[in-house]
């Protein structure tokens, strides 16, 4: 059997398949973001390894004897700074953090030929201006450290002892030459950071240690097991599905991704979305990255004191459009289309009669709008009428599918694999240790366009944030 490790923004997932891709465990065990300041996110990787062992002892219970190799995926950007065996030293810097407004400028200050190699709009949080950040601003820890990782390499380091990144995850850190696929070290030479922190590149699909006596113990697994490289959520979310060249991924989780896999690199001459390597060899991505999808509405839910059943319950019984209440759900600042770490969150357009319906629909058809754009930023890349298949534990409620169907203009499918980063990170597993299970590529309808109720409600959407953006 397999076992694929998906370390998400809010929980990590267990997945366990056996050699007929046939699902046979599945857990997840939640973790905190926190904010010590504003506009800052962090967790605590020993959350993440605390996570790790719950979820995999919950997942594979008396099957740990039949696992034969774990892969890994996880949340892409952050930065986590550790020492040589793993120990972090700070808490990780997330995705959705935007502390680090100020070192953007050095990265703009890059000759333009260098930029061009990063293939990639700058945008805060990245593993690139938090490093800076960290440079300048925790100058210790940023010093003492051995290793600069993305999340699911510091937890493959805590497993195998061995540090390693792979060309998905890599792509995301503003620090990968996309065009020679390694790391860009002019660019890191000319920012002036520790190029010894980046781990070696392997493969998504390659054996990049094996568990330790000490980790085996921790996940209840037998000691030595291959753990796989593995890939960034994203990647291991399109290769889990089974999506193919040309079709279309729309994820919906702490963040939403709108991505389509391609065979060529094709950078946005806009570079307004981002362009990433795949899981697989020769293939890449082109990605609009919205930060306030789940993330934004649960922290409406909360602030509503409402369960997401009655959060879909009262959504409902407001009107389409919500009496003109408009919701902006930018409360991480927002990356594609606006490239804007200081835009925020607003309900523009309250009124005395507005309930609590209201607030939550409105935030629905805000998280909804808000991927239309990040569609339309995408452009040619996306092909027209592709349907947009749904993976993401925030993508489940029907009436919310058939609001993203009337927003987006597409039919929406679904495929029988709702743990998409889970599964791909199990089939990279599998690839390394020589067992590629095949992917169901079947498709289910989810929901159809039905309705243009949302088209006005789109262009005050638009209309808001171009007026509030100079404010923000
Ligand atoms: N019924 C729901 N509707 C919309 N969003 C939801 C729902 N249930 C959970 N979520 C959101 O989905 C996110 C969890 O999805 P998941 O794919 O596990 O994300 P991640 O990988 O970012 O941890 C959380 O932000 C959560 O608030
Ligand atoms: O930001 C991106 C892609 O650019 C995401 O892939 C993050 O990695 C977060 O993913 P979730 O945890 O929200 O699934």
């Amino acid at each position: 059997m397999l076992l694929g490790l998906d370390l998400g923004t809010g929980s990590l997932k267990a997945l366990l398949l056996d050699f007929d891709g046939q699902v046979r465990g599945e857990a997840s065990r939640p973790y905190p973001v926190t904010a010590p300041h504003p506009g800052w996110a962090e967790s605590d990787p020993e959350d993440w390894w605390r996570a790790a062992a719950e979820a995999t002892r919950a997942a594979v219970g008396p099957l740990a004897s039949q696992v034969v190799a774990v892969g890994l995926s996880g949340q892409m950007h952050g930065v986590v700074l550790s020492d040589s065996a793993g120990q972090p030293l700070r808490p990780a810097i997330l995705w959705a953090d935007s502390r680090s407004v100020q070192e953007l400028g050095a990265l703009k200050a890059l000759p333009a030929s260098l930029r061009h190699r990063l293939a990639n709009p700058l945008v805060v949080g990245m593993a690139a201006p938090s490093l800076l950040w960290l440079e300048r601003h925790e100058p210790r820890p940023y010093t003492e450290a051995r290793w600069a990782l993305q999340p699911k390499d510091w937890l493959r380091l805590r497993l195998t002892g061995q540090a390693a990144s792979d060309p998905s995850d890599a792509s995301g850190t503003l620090l990968y030459d996309l065009l020679a696929d390694t790391w860009a070290w002019e660019a890191l030479e000319r920012l002036g950071l520790r190029a010894e922190l980046l781990p070696p590149i392997l493969p998504s699909g390659a054996v990049a240690g094996h568990l330790t006596r000490a980790a085996a113990h921790w996940l209840g697994l037998p000691e030595g097991l291959p753990v796989a490289t593995g890939a960034a959520d994203t990647a291991a979310a399109l290769l889990g599905s089974g999506l193919a060249v040309g079709q279309v991924q729309l994820t919906v989780g702490s963040g939403a991704q709108i991505a389509v896999l391609l065979d060529t690199l094709q950078i946005d001459p806009t570079l307004r979305t981002h362009r990433y390597r795949a899981a697989r060899p020769q293939q890449w991505y082109a990605l609009a990255a919205m930060q306030n999808a789940g993330l934004a509405l649960e922290w409406v839910r909360n602030l509503l004191h409402l369960s997401w059943e009655q959060a879909y319950q009262e959504a409902q019984q407001a009107p389409a459009g919500c009496d003109g209440l408009c919701f902006l759900p930018y409360l991480t600042g927002e990356r594609t289309p606006h490239l804007n770490p200081l835009a925020r969150g607003v309900w523009a357009g309250l009124r005395l009669h507005h309930q609590r319906g209201h607030l939550m629909r409105a935030a629905l058809e805000g998280v909804a709008y808000s991927l239309r754009e990040g569609l339309e930023a995408l452009g040619t890349a996306i092909p027209p009428q592709a349907p947009l298949r749904l993976s993401g534990g925030g993508s489940q409620e029907p009436f919310w599918q058939q609001m993203l169907s009337d927003v987006l203009g597409r039919p929406l499918v679904s495929t029988p694999t709702p743990s998409a980063s889970a599964r791909g990170a199990a089939l990279l597993a599998g690839m390394a240790v020589g067992i590629p299970l095949e992917v169901a590529r079947s498709e289910t309808p989810v929901s159809e366009p039905q309705n243009p109720i949302y088209e006005e409600g789109y262009q005050r959407y638009k209309q808001l944030y171009r007026q509030l953006s100079s404010w923000f």
